[in-house]
């Protein structure tokens, strides 16, 4: 399929009947500029007087795209044919990669640690942190911090809470002053997170298990 912009040539189409003995006429369609030139020409070329092939290779070459209904030169065809060496089964077992379903390194981590892990803080079982190792000289500094974050319940009696001084996205940060100890009358700034918030933030699908609520 095509269109022939050559100019109009003295030689006959090879498409145009043979037995035609004279030259195109001047108010006929030159032979070159016709539409659909190379169909025509494919189908004379097919077949001839007697009706065998001429072109034994013709039909490999003329054969129809399976995404088209017409004749494509494109080679696309081949791969999905049975005769593709692609899709033999011998090349398939030898060739290519062997498929491996690999299972997860890890699995991934439930929630049922984070409870236990606060069941254990809240009675004493587990020290908080305790996994955490200090390094170098901080060391000594660390030590003198209060680390143990979670819910206090005795927040009200080592602590006297004043003002909010801040906002943040998860809570709001209030003045505080120790009651009691060492530290007793320093002032520390104290972040207050709403359990429901931490709960519903972090850990949506436990937001309302019994034993922490
Ligand atoms: N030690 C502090 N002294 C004085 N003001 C503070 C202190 N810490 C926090 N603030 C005030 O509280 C505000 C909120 O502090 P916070 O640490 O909650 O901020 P944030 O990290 O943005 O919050 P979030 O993590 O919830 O998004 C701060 O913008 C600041 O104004």
């Amino acid at each position: 399929m095509g269109l022939c912009n050559s100019k109009p040539s003295t030689t006959p189409c090879p498409s145009s009947p043979k037995s035609d003995p004279e030259p195109a006429k001047e108010n006929s369609i030159p032979a070159n500029n016709c539409a659909f030139s190379a169909r025509d020409s494919t189908k004379t070329t097919s077949s001839s007087a007697n009706g065998e092939s001429q072109n034994p290779t013709g039909e490999q070459n003329g054969k129809k795209s399976p995404f088209f209904p017409f004749y494509s030169p494109s080679p696309a065809h081949y791969l999905f044919s049975k005769k593709s060496p692609a899709r033999s089964p011998a090349n398939v077992s030898s060739n290519s990669t062997p498929r491996r379903f690999f299972r997860k390194p890890f699995p991934p981590p439930s929630p049922a640690k984070h409870i236990r892990a606060a069941l254990a803080r809240r009675h004493g079982s587990v020290k908080p942190n305790e996994a955490s190792i200090p390094e170098g000289s901080e060391a000594e500094r660390v030590t003198g911090l209060d680390k143990s974050f979670g819910f206090s319940k005795h927040f009200g009696s080592k602590y006297e809470l004043g003002d909010e001084v801040g906002r943040g996205h998860f809570g709001y940060t209030c003045a505080a002053k120790f009651k009691k100890g060492e530290l007793k009358g320093q002032q520390v700034a104290v972040k207050v997170i709403p359990k429901a918030k931490v709960f519903s933030l972090f850990m949506p699908n436990i937001a309302r298990f019994p034993i922490l609520a």
